[in-house]
Parts: structure tokens; C-alpha cells; sequence
């Protein structure tokens, strides 16, 4: 296990990653630091409305904030919906990182200095929200979270979560098909979501409008490959940081450091903040 007096170039297992982290420590106010919201800088928890940002994460994205070019959480949240979970009872909180800029719903919706700004919410939600509830009847403790632009069937709460999520797989597809919408799958969730965007197309979008030199990202989930491979191929040196658990393992093969859910997550950055600064 890792904590802030181990340096934080320990932490990289990849020759790319070390390159990129080479880059990021040289260089740092070229540097975007692009993070995930639940799994990543939250606990996952069983009621989404109950997650809250790690206690010590809002302080060490502060350090961070005034050292680096810019840093982005780029969630499926609602951009306002992770700013209030990133609210802490003591000290800073995460709209107190300098610069702060959320792209929410998958990069649909972006908050800044703020304002949010968003296309207007896909039509096909009203159907959803009609014929959802039908579709889940009969999963008992199984969750719909409406977030405005998208619809979550959440199962971590039903009886047997992974064979409710299983399931619920193909008729929530149709659903969302016929509502001229996609899936988004997740840690024991579908969401129901505008297609167009994606975590990986945000944050390309986002180091090129920051004329960033280097990058890291930081994710848990399956919506955060794409941004990993963001990371791979938009041609700067960068570092893909995994949340493992042992929930979701896929990222693990794509990562080029695997760190201890959102504890090890604070502890990276940390470390990284004690060598930049
Ligand atoms: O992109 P993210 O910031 O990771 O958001 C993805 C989804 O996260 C939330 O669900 C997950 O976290 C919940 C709270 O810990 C947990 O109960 C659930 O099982 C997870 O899937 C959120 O509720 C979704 O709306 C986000 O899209």
C-alpha cells in the first residue's frame, strides 16, 4: 500500500506512464488532471444520493489546482449534482479548486466558473420515463435515478444485484432504442443516456482547448476506458491512473497505475501534489 511519502513515481508500472509522469512533474503548468467522480474521488456507496466525495480529496485538488494548467472531473453526475457531493463539512470543497471546470453527463453538460451550459435534455427521456418503472416491476430494490438528461436502473440495492443487472440488460436496450437513446453500462447500473458524447471525446476536446502538454486521468468504471484511451492516443505524454476494486477489473489491462479505490486515489494524488510543488 502507497501513501504520500512513497514517491509517487513508484506508483507507475507502464514505461509510457513513467514518460508521461515525467512530463506532468517537468512541466506541470502544462498539465491537465482529468478525474472521475464515483468510484474514483467517492465511495461507492448503495443509495447514489448518499455518495459524498472522500474527505481529503477536495484539500489535495486545491494543492493541485494552483500547481497544474487545469483540473476536470468528467462524471455521469449532472456537473451541479457532483459539486454538491464534492461539498465537505470542514475545510475546502471541490468548487473551491482553482479553475475547476465539470463535465457532466458523460461531457454533454459543462460547469465552469459557476454556470453550467447544455444542449436541452434528449425528447425519447419522457418515453423512458414512462415505461421504465413497467420494465423494472418485478426486480424488488432495484433503483431508477433520474438525472434530467439520462435515466440510471440502479441494482446494487436488489436482492441479487448482478442477476437483476443481467437480466435487465436487454429490455432497458430496447427501451432505450426505441427512445432514440443509448446504454451507458456501469458499476451494477444501465443508464439510459443522449448518445453523441463520451467521457474520452470530453476530455480530448478539453486538453485541446487548454493546449495541454500533458495529461492524467484518473477513473474506476467502464464509461472511463474511453478516456484512458483519450489519454493513449491524443498524442501527449500522459497517465492513466485505475481505482481498482474488485468490482470492475477491466480497467486494470488499460491502466498504467492501479491504486486502492478513491483512498488510494487521494493518497496518488498526494504524492504527486509533494512532488510538484
Ligand atoms: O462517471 P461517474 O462519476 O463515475 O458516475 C457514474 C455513475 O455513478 C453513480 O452510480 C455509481 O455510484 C453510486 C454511489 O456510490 C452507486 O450506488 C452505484 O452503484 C454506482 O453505479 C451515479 O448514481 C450515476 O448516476 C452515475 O452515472
Amino acid at each position: 500500500m502507497s501513501d504520500e511519502t512513497t514517491p509517487v513515481e513508484a506508483l507507475i508500472r507502464t514505461e509510457t506512464g513513467r514518460a508521461g509522469l515525467a512530463a506532468v512533474l517537468e512541466d506541470p503548468s502544462g498539465a491537465v488532471i482529468g478525474l472521475d467522480f464515483d468510484g474514483t474521488l467517492s465511495p461507492i456507496v448503495s443509495d447514489p444520493a448518499s455518495a459524498r466525495i472522500h474527505p481529503d480529496a477536495p484539500a489535495v485538488l486545491v494543492r493541485l489546482g494552483e500547481l497544474v494548467r487545469s483540473v476536470v472531473i468528467v462524471t455521469g453526475r449532472p456537473a451541479l449534482q457532483a459539486l454538491a457531493l464534492g461539498e465537505a463539512s470542514d475545510g475546502p470543497s471541490l468548487a473551491d479548486v482553482p479553475g475547476l471546470v465539470v463535465l457532466g453527463h458523460y461531457g454533454m453538460e459543462r460547469w465552469e466558473r459557476g454556470e453550467v451550459t447544455a444542449p436541452p435534455p434528449p425528447p425519447g427521456l419522457d418515453r423512458v420515463r414512462a415505461e421504465l418503472p413497467a420494465v423494472t416491476r418485478g426486480f424488488d430494490g432495484v433503483l431508477i435515478e433520474d438525472k434530467g438528461r439520462a435515466v440510471a436502473v440502479h441494482t446494487r440495492t436488489a436482492a441479487d444485484p448482478e442477476g437483476a443487472l443481467l437480466a435487465l440488460n436487454e429490455p432497458v436496450a430496447k427501451l432505450a432504442a426505441a427512445s432514440g437513446l443509448i446504454v451507458e453500462p456501469g458499476r451494477l447500473v444501465l443508464e439510459l443516456r443522449p448518445p453523441g458524447m463520451d467521457k474520452g471525446r470530453a476530455l480530448r476536446g478539453f486538453l485541446s482547448e487548454r493546449a495541454a502538454r500533458s495529461v492524467m486521468f484518473f477513473g474506476d468504471d467502464l464509461g472511463d476506458i474511453a478516456a484512458f484511451d483519450a489519454v493513449a492516443t491524443c498524442g501527449l505524454p500522459g497517465v492513466r491512473v485505475c481505482s481498482g476494486s474488485a468490482e470492475v477489473t477491466r480497467l486494470v489491462e488499460h491502466a498504467d497505475a492501479v491504486v486502492d479505490g478513491p483512498e488510494g486515489v487521494v493518497r496518488f494524488l498526494g504524492a504527486l501534489a509533494s512532488s510538484v510543488g
